[in-house]
């Protein structure tokens, strides 16, 4: 059996509930992981493919992702989708709406200032992804710097008790406590098109599991995409086969 045949069988063994409301993560979900975030490459078939679930679903789908909404947008141009960005933080009810987001907190300037100094990160081949309310820092790049950037980023923020770590694939993120994954998929619950649906969440990675517990708290489905620890009760090996599943949003 080849791997696309594998995916597609996956994608097909899994269930797709009669009512239901989407959320999707967005990198090692939808689109394969590149280098450096700004490197990533969308083809052309994804945005048709998430505006076709969007006019199927009559908007009941939503992109909950670590990126900023904007970033998401230029991504998908022209296709706006309803979503959160930033693990939560941004919230975007109606697809062309305004993006609602908290201010900026202090601590996230003085960990910013802290990060320009860093002799570390300095010339090191880390990357500093400054999102405004949350700071990023990559080392897909440096993979042995992982234990020195986990280091170097509780000792930032060990004096800023508002923020707290979130890790990624190659990452960690720097970002105020309260908002998820989960808090936003709840939200979405709770209003129309997405209330009275059952919840499908389809995530890759560790910021990925609040929104399992949400949906699952909502009598949904929680779907991991590839390998790793998840408390999702069902998995697709990969974007194949995550993408494979999706299509089968428009046959219902
Ligand atoms: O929640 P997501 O939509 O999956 O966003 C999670 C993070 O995605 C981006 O980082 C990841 O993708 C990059 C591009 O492929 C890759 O270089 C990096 O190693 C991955 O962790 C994004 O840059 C982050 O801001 C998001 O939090």
């Amino acid at each position: 059996m080849t791997t696309e045949t594998a995916s597609a069988d996956a994608a097909h063994s899994l269930p797709v509930p009669d009512h239901p409301a989407l959320f999707l993560d967005f990198d090692g979900t939808l689109i394969d992981l590149a280098p450096e975030p700004d490197l990533v490459v969308v083809d052309a078939g994804l945005p048709d493919l998430l505006g076709a679930i969007q006019a199927r679903l009559d908007g009941a789908l939503a992109v909950v992702t670590g990126r900023e909404l904007s970033d998401l947008d230029t991504l998908l141009a022209p296709l706006q989708i309803a979503g959160s960005g930033m693990h939560g933080l941004e919230r975007r009810e109606d697809p062309t709406g305004p993006i609602a987001r908290p201010t900026q907190l202090p601590a996230i300037s003085r960990l910013r200032e802290r990060l320009g100094a860093d002799r570390h990160v300095r010339g090191s081949g880390l990357l500093v992804e400054d999102k405004g309310l949350t700071i990023t820092v990559h080392y897909r790049r440096v993979p042995h710097l992982k234990p020195v950037v986990e280091d170097l980023m509780r000792e930032a923020i060990a004096d800023l008790p508002e923020l707290h770590l979130v890790p990624g694939k190659m990452l960690v993120e720097a970002k105020p406590f309260g908002d998820s994954k989960g808090t936003a998929i709840e939200a979405f619950l709770a209003r129309a098109p997405f209330a009275g649906r059952t919840p499908v969440f389809l995530g890759d990675d560790v910021s990925d599991e609040d929104g399992f517990r949400a949906v699952a708290k909502a009598g949904g489905i929680g779907i991991k995409i590839g390998t790793g620890d998840t408390r999702a009760p069902l998995r697709l090996p990969d974007i194949t086969a995550s993408r494979a599943y999706l299509s089968r949003f428009l046959r219902r």
